[in-house]
């Protein structure tokens, strides 16, 4: 079982550091937008040397030929994840794909926002098939370009697993302890239920980040998402 994936959504290296200091453990985190543009590569390579496994989400999204000279750069930080938006289409991530070549980098395609419900995609988007069934055509068009999974929401999970393989990355934040807020998530779930529908990996931020404890909501966590 893939340990929880810890969203650093922290905005200094100092905050970073004070965090993960609570910790006497190597963690598998994420540093997404907010940090990567306040610290850049530099914060990356500090927490790879602590031995961390890091998810870099930057969620790629432009014309093939860039994305391509991107993560030709990003895949030399050495990350375990990073990741695209599947509506960039196919040939964008084949590109990115063609990018991470030589790196033993995993990609992953976001398919729609856990924030995104199906009335949001309708208004926002103009696509008029259910929320489920545009998140399977990504995750089946992410596999067609040779990409090692997506991310989405537990609810699409199982529809995943059946239509691209177990083994096809369901990595999925909007995960909350039973009963705690959604906040601006709309399509959430707990651990234990990320477990049963075939999710590969859970991300989670503020249900850590923002604990009274985060070492022990962590723990509950994962204990939680393995079973225990
Ligand atoms: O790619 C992501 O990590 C991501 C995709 C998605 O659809 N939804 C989503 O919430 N995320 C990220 O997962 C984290 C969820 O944060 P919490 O809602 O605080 O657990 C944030 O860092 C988001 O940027």
């Amino acid at each position: 079982m893939n340990k929880p994936i810890i969203a650093l959504d922290f905005s200094s290296k100092e905050q970073v550091e004070e965090f993960l200091a609570l910790f006497g453990e190597p963690l598998f985190v994420k540093v997404g937008m907010e940090l990567f543009y306040q610290e850049g590569p530099e914060l990356v390579r500090m927490i790879k040397s602590k031995g961390h496994q890091i998810f870099l989400d930057l969620k790629l999204h432009d014309i093939p030929n860039t994305v391509e000279s991107a993560m030709r750069g990003l895949a030399k930080l050495g990350v375990d994840l990073t990741n695209v938006h599947a509506a960039g289409g196919v040939e964008m991530m084949k590109a990115a794909k063609k990018g991470l070549a030589g790196s033993t980098t995993q990609l992953i395609a976001v398919t729609q926002l856990t924030s995104t419900d199906e009335t949001q995609m309708h208004e926002d988007q103009l696509i008029y098939v259910s929320l489920e069934e545009s998140v399977l055509h990504y995750a089946k068009q992410a596999k067609r370009a040779g990409l090692d999974g997506v991310v989405c929401s537990v609810l699409e999970s199982s529809a995943i697993a059946r239509d691209c393989g177990e083994a096809f990355l369901k990595v999925t934040p909007g995960i909350r302890i039973a009963g705690a807020a959604a906040d601006d998530q709309k399509r959430v779930a707990t651990p234990k239920a990320a477990k049963e529908q075939g999710s590969t990996h859970i991300v989670v931020g503020r249900a850590i980040t923002k604990a009274q404890d985060p070492v022990a909501a962590y723990s509950q966590i994962k204990n939680e998402w393995s079973g225990r």
